[in-house]
């Protein structure tokens, strides 16, 4: 099982949303930034590493949503949603194949990760504009 922290940037009532590379597991899929977790780090210390080493962006952590457990035919992971925004940093596009702000009501139209779906199924329902 890996530990994954990932990041639900809001700006203006939009959310940042990445494309995983053609060469990443579960290539082309949307996804959030972020990451596996590492040893002798937190979850909220991977977050900003990761969100760091891929946008080039420093955010500030909000507030946790639930925690996922999925398995993959191949891999288990638990990943670990933080609502966050952006404290400093200009946006650049260090891994993935595109980024993405995106209006809430659109998230649906993209092809996510599976284990992605009842995070985006939660921030609808619960948490939009509460930053
Ligand atoms: N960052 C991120 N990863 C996710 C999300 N949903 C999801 O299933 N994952 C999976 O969680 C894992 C995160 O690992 P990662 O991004 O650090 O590493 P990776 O798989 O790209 O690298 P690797 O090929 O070296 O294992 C990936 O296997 C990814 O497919 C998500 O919303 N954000």
């Amino acid at each position: 099982m890996i530990h994954v922290a990932c990041a639900l940037i809001e700006k203006d009532n939009q959310l940042l949303i990445c494309q995983r590379s053609a060469e990443m597991k579960l290539p082309l899929k949307w996804e959030f930034p972020g990451g596996k977790q590492e040893e002798a780090e937190s979850l909220e210390e991977c977050l900003l590493r990761e969100v760091e080493e891929e946008l080039s962006l420093n955010v500030t952590i909000h507030k946790p949503l639930t925690k996922v457990e999925y398995h993959y035919p191949d891999f288990s992971l638990t990943l670990y949603p933080y609502l966050c925004s952006i404290k400093s940093g200009k946006l650049s596009v260090n891994e993935h194949e595109q980024v993405q702000w995106v209006d809430p009501v659109d998230l649906w139209k993209y092809d996510w990760a599976n284990a992605d779906l009842p995070i985006i199924e939660e921030y609808i329902r619960t948490t939009r504009e509460t930053i």
